[in-house]
């Protein structure tokens, strides 16, 4: 069995993982973390792993730390980054479901994220843990940074386009809409619920930390850079996002077949028939990512919606999916199951 820690094990994600991992047959969680509640027993903050999760919360060190063979971090963006060295070094393979180690250009990262960057020499070994476009890579990465929500369900929703080089890439639109659990557990007005609820708007129109994320993998996809506008907007739902994304085909040839073959091996990726209207609620507490692709034949406009659980595909699945692949367990073990309607 490897040894599982969790630092940040009562937020959103973290309890996600808790969740998920509660039944994985290779490994046992040893070391939970949450500093508010050190001292607190998981089962009396969390009664649905009761029978499943026998520990206390503590404060998170780096030392129990190193006891682990692998280290998830739930945590707010600058938090991994401070201890990553350290664990790598002594031999702890790391997961963070943050940002600290997504965007390569630290200048950048830094532009967005309002830090300097603790761990610079570190960014660039890390492995971006998207496994359908670095599955390999994953495998024998020490260090992988869990994707951002938003990214996942962009960049697989338009990645067999950009590789077939099939579209122009000057006028892509990306249109997200994601449920409240995506900001996180952390007291806000703006996500009570009587301020969300019955309502619906759009933000970050003006930049989003996650477009210089999805156009960096959208660059490397292409070869060139991809202008995109990426447009966020809070839907009144708990868990779930939905991409709404357009670009105009240079080519017309048969859409559907091109996603049906891209993705025909991807286990947590469903392409759906042509016609079809995925809902979050098809993949809520799921891994997977359902994708329909439209095409109109009179237009050159191409309509593809992808929906995944943000708190699943969109970060603890796919951090379980990545921890699969990095301690060589078949990669669907404890992620491979239905949504959960309605
Ligand atoms: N929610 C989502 O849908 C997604 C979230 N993410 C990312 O995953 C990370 C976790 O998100 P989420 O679970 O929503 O966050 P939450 O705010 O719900 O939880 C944060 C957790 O981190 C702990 N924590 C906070 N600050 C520190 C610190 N300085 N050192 C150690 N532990 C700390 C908190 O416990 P305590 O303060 O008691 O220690 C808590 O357990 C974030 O970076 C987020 O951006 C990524 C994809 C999707
Ligand atoms: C609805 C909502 O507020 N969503 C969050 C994004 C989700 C997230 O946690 O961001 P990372 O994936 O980069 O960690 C936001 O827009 O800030």
């Amino acid at each position: 069995m490897k040894k599982i820690g969790i630092v940040g094990a009562t937020g959103y994600t973290g309890v996600e993982l808790l969740r998920i991992l509660a039944t994985h047959p290779d490994v046992e969680i040893t070391y939970v973390t949450s500093r508010s509640n050190a001292g607190t027993r998981v089962d009396s903050m969390f009664p649905n792993l009761r029978g499943f999760i026998d520990l206390e919360f503590s404060d998170p060190t780096t030392d129990a730390l190193a006891q682990c063979d692998l280290v998830f971090f739930a945590t707010p963006n600058g938090v991994a980054m401070k201890h990553t060295a350290e664990l790598v070094k002594a031999g702890v393979k790391v997961i963070d479901l943050a940002a600290d180690f997504r965007i390569k250009d630290l200048d950048v990262w830094s532009k967005w994220y309002g830090m300097t960057h603790a761990c610079p020499e570190l960014v660039e070994q890390a492995v971006y843990g998207l496994p359908e476009i670095n599955r390999e890579r994953v495998k024998s990465a020490n260090l992988v940074a869990n994707p951002g929500c938003y990214p996942t369900s962009v960049i697989l929703g338009l990645m067999p386009l950009l590789e077939s080089g099939l579209i122009d890439l000057d006028n892509i639109i990306a249109d997200t809409k994601s449920g409240v659990s995506g900001a996180g557990k952390q007291a806000n007005v703006a996500t009570l619920f009587s301020e969300m609820g019955e309502s619906f708007k759009a933000y970050g129109v003006g930049g989003h930390r996650h477009l210089p994320e999805i156009a960096q993998i959208f660059s490397l996809i292409a070869d060139t850079k991809v202008d995109l506008t990426f447009v966020p907007h809070l839907l009144p739902i708990i868990r779930g996002i939905h991409a709404t994304i357009y670009a105009n085909a240079n080519n017309d040839i048969d859409f559907q077949a091109l996603y049906e073959d891209r993705y025909k091996n991807e286990f947590f990726v469903d392409v759906l028939p042509a016609g079809s209207h995925p809902e979050t609620r098809s993949v809520k507490a799921s891994n997977m990512c359902q994708i329909a692709v439209h095409k109109n034949p009179e237009s050159s406009r191409i309509v593809v919606l992808s929906v995944i659980d943000n708190l699943v595909k969109g970060a603890a699945g796919q951090a379980v999916q990545n921890m699969n692949l990095m301690l060589g367990f078949e990669e669907n073990i404890a992620i491979n199951k239905p949504a959960l309607l309605p």
